[in-house]
This record gives C-alpha cells, sequence and structure tokens, in this order.
C-alpha cells in the first residue's frame, strides 16, 4: 500500500484535508517552514504548487503566490529540493501541482522520475488534454506516481467515466466554472459530480475550487473523501508573511485555520 492509499485508508469515515500552498511563497525556507506547520497541525495531505509563469487556471490570489515564488527567485528543481526536505519530515502524502508545460521543459519521465527520487507521491495537472492524458499517466505510474485527474461540473457522464478509469491517487472534482478562487458558497452541483465519480472509481474523489471557511469543509465533507483549500491558505500567507509582519504570529495563525479546517472534516 502506498502513502496515498494508507492516507486515506487511516481516515476511517472522515475526510481528507488537503491544503495547497505555492512551492517557494514568499521564499523557499519559509515555504518550508509553512508546509511542515500545516502538515504537523493536521493536514493530511499537501498540494504543493511549482509556481509557473502564466497559470491560466488560477485566480489572482495564487497568480499572486506564483509572482512572489518567481521574484525569490524559485525554479523547478527548488521544488524537488523543497519535497526532498519535506519528506524527511513527514510520512503523509506530497502532491506535486503543476501546469503542462513546466513538465515538458523539465523532461517528461526525468520529472517523474525526479519527483518520485524527491519523495514525491502524485501529481495534478489541470491543463493536460485527455487525450494526451494517458502518456503522462503512463510515464507517471511507472516512475510511481499517482496521476490524479480533475473532473468538472461540464464533465458529462461519459466523459467522468473515462477520466476515471486512467485515475490513480484520487479524483478530483472541481466544484464549480472558472478559476481558483475563495467563493462566499461552494456549489451544490458538486455533490452530484461526486456521486458520478462513485459510480465509475473506487477511488476517493475530493473537492476542490472556492472552499473558504470551515463550514463550506464541513459541507464538503458529509459526501466527499477529502477537502481541497488552497486560496484561502495563499491569501493569509501572502497578508501575513508580508516583510513586516511577525512570521511566528503568522505562523500560528496559518495553524489555527489548519485545525479549524481539520475539525470541520471529522
Ligand atoms: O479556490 P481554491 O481553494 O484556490 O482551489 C484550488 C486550489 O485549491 C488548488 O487545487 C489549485 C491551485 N491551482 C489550480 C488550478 C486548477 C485546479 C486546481 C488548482
Amino acid at each position: 500500500m502506498n502513502r496515498l492509499e494508507k492516507a486515506f485508508e487511516q481516515l476511517v469515515g472522515r475526510a481528507a484535508l488537503i491544503p495547497f500552498v505555492v512551492a517557494g511563497d514568499p521564499d523557499f525556507e519559509t515555504s518550508f517552514d509553512i508546509l511542515r506547520d500545516i502538515l504537523a497541525a493536521g493536514a493530511d495531505m499537501v498540494e504543493i504548487g511549482l509556481p509557473y509563469s502564466d497559470p491560466l487556471a488560477d485566480g489572482p490570489v495564487i497568480q499572486a503566490g506564483a509572482v512572489r515564488s518567481l521574484q525569490a527567485g524559485f525554479q523547478l528543481p527548488d521544488s524537488m529540493r523543497l519535497i526532498t526536505a519535506l519528506r524527511k519530515e513527514t510520512e503523509k502524502p506530497l502532491i506535486a501541482f503543476t501546469y503542462v508545460n513546466p513538465i515538458l521543459q523539465y523532461g517528461v519521465s526525468r520529472f517523474f522520475t525526479d519527483l518520485a527520487a524527491a519523495g514525491g507521491d502524485g501529481v495534478i495537472v489541470p491543463d493536460v488534454p485527455l487525450e494526451e492524458a494517458p502518456q503522462l499517466a503512463a510515464t507517471a505510474k511507472e516512475a510511481g506516481i499517482a496521476f490524479i485527474p480533475l473532473v468538472a461540473p461540464t464533465s458529462g457522464e461519459d466523459r467522468v467515466k473515462a477520466i476515471c478509469q486512467q485515475a490513480s491517487g484520487f479524483v478530483y472534482c472541481v466544484s464549480t466554472l472558472g478559476v481558483t478562487g475563495e467563493r462566499k458558497r461552494v456549489s451544490e452541483s458538486v455533490q452530484a459530480l461526486v456521486e458520478a465519480v462513485k459510480r465509475h472509481t473506487e477511488l476517493p474523489a475530493c473537492v476542490g475550487f472556492g472552499v473558504s471557511s470551515p463550514e463550506q469543509a464541513q459541507e464538503i465533507a458529509a459526501y466527499a473523501n477529502g477537502v481541497i483549500v488552497g486560496s484561502a491558505f495563499v491569501r493569509r500567507i501572502g497578508e501575513l508573511y508580508q516583510a513586516s509582519q511577525d512570521k511566528e504570529q503568522a505562523r500560528k495563525e496559518v495553524a489555527v485555520f489548519v485545525k479549524q479546517l481539520k475539525e470541520a472534516c471529522m
């Protein structure tokens, strides 16, 4: 059983809390501390976003996080270094989140081999078309990396079935159309999407996009196997870690938010 399977098995009926942060935001050391704190505060696994200059599916908050990281000089090899360092601190799953371009530039086979050597467990690539996904998924699986696909509210039953058939790790159910970013309400339609996924795979179905509060996390945890929260963390990191802020206070506030979300997922 791999780390992802073990993590979901240990949930025993509750939903996994899966925070997303941008690697290297606002710098390598701080990003390492934030991820270690988030895991120590109770996150079941983390999604580590590899900063990219053209994050077309991201809203302004995560775009700003990527800019902070890239401006700090963070490059793809630093993401591998960050995952390697984190793996020394935790046995929880570390999932790389990246657009397809950085993988192509780095070299597909080299990317997954290096990610596995660093201690990574899975990858999420939001902009790889279904037609090209099988090749990427096969290379990932050869390296022992779960290829976690996304399904959207617009994905019809046949497309959900086709996506689930090549999935590994879990299936990412995108709650709403548009780009990432905190929403006041999480769309009700995502429950039907989770149910459609469950008709076509035994894999966990996790929901992301827009989750900004413990109340929303609790709502999703009632029917999904995991709750993914990104912009709500990246916004706090941006606000709290401005140069003038007290880093200790910032770390405490991020940890409190994790604990509140974790409570809600019980
Ligand atoms: O609205 P949020 O919480 O930022 O949701 C997406 C985010 O958590 C993470 O999964 C993500 C970051 N960038 C993406 C692009 C596409 C799909 C997903 C993502």
